[in-house]
């Protein structure tokens, strides 16, 4: 087994670098690259650096959040913006960062550029997502890629090769399971498994010995650190959490998905932007659209590989999201009922719930 990282490591290592402000290099079929940047944590020097290069430097965003900044959109699902030559921090995070949208409408006027292929600007978003950052990204075209990585130290991307396996799923281990005691349901084991990419591991916590060749009583809950750690009432998180196990520890059996998936997909910090902007009027929705997100970026197939992983083929599935139904049927998981998860309505998440029935097809 060769000792240096393959692909998924490197990328694991990109992310890592992105999240500190360090540069990554994304290497074309040609030799040709691009230095990728985040805007979210680019510092000042670096910028600086990034200008001093004295290339057309671009400034990479969805079209989602494009589409807030009235910036046009050529490439279907990304934009592209000229980074003008004088542009400072405040002008890549004003771009990238919808905080101060409202009280700084004024962003132009924006050069957008067309033309030519985007599948490393479409990368660079993915792996901004991915880093659970901000999704846009600072590209400069670099003539040698690789040598520019070797010269500079930087971790260096095979973009031909990156597209397609960020799209597949990440193997996962099972590291260790133990019994875990809990309030609602007395004989609970808890499983780690880890992603071979790096990413977030995610928890099983299986009630009692639940029969595999039965539906098993299931629920995939994403992390909510507000909800289910601080008993926020913003969301109905903590209380479905509470619920769906003290539901399992009444029947003796049942599994429970605890997936590292803060914010539908988007990450803590992402979530709290998304919260700033709900308390400036705008829905979950309309937050996640103005921050460049999709309404939903969770991956669906990891529970039910976790679930298949355990030696479950069939659920029935506590929740009010008939959109889990349909990924679980998708992923070869049968789902034998819809098992109805009403609790923790107050006067706060009245607006979210009603908004997620509205747009996101939630039954209340
Ligand atoms: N981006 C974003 N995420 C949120 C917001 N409020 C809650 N969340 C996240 O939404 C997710 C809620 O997940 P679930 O309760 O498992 O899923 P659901 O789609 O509501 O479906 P149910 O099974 O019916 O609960 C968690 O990851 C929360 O962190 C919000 O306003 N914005
Ligand atoms: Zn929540």
């Amino acid at each position: 087994m060769p000792l240096s990282p393959n692909l998924m490591e490197i990328l694991a290592r990109a992310r890592a670098d992105l999240r500190m402000g360090v540069p990554v290099v994304l290497a074309g079929a040609d030799g040709a690259g691009m230095m990728m940047l985040a805007a979210e944590t680019v510092s000042q020097d670096r910028l600086a650096l990034f200008h001093d290069a004295g290339g057309e430097g671009d400034l990479v965003l969805t079209a989602r959040r494009a589409a807030t900044l009235k910036a046009r959109v050529y490439d279907g699902d990304l934009a592209r913006v000229a980074v003008p030559a004088d542009a400072g921090l405040d002008w890549v995070r004003s771009i990238a960062d919808p905080a101060d949208d409202l009280s700084m409408p004024m962003k132009g006027p924006l050069k957008e550029r067309r033309g030519g292929d985007v599948s490393l600007q479409r990368l660079a978003l993915t792996l901004a997502k991915s880093a659970r950052l901000l999704p846009a990204a600072l590209l400069l075209p670099v003539e040698a890629a690789r040598a520019v990585a070797l010269r500079e130290n930087l971790t260096l991307v095979d973009g031909v090769a990156a597209a397609p396996s960020m799209l597949l799923l990440a193997n996962l281990d099972h590291v260790v399971s133990a019994r875990v005691p809990l309030s609602r349901a007395e004989n609970a084991r808890l499983h780690i498994f880890r992603p071979q990419d790096g990413s977030e591991e995610h928890y099983a916590i299986e009630v009692g010995r639940p029969d595999r060749s039965a539906p098993v009583l299931a629920r995939l809950h994403s992390a909510c650190f507000t909800g289910d750690v601080l008993g926020s009432l913003k969301c109905d998180c903590g209380p479905q959490l509470h619920a769906a196990l003290g539901r399992m520890g009444e029947e003796g059996a049942g599994v429970l998905l605890y997936l590292n998936q803060e914010g539908r997909g988007i990450g803590l910090a992402n979530k709290m932007r998304a919260y700033a902007l709900q308390d400036q009027g705008f829905d979950t929705v309309e937050a996640n659209h103005r921050l460049g997100f999709e309404d939903d970026e969770r991956d669906f197939r990891l529970g039910a590989e976790i679930l298949r992983r355990m030696g479950f083929g069939s659920v029935r599935l506590l929740t009010n999201n008939p959109n889990k139904l349909a990924m679980m049927e998708r992923c070869g998981l049968a789902v034998t009922e819809r098992v109805p998860l009403k609790v923790g309505r107050t006067a706060f998440n009245a607006h979210y719930l009603a908004t997620k029935a509205a747009k996101s097809g939630h039954l209340l």
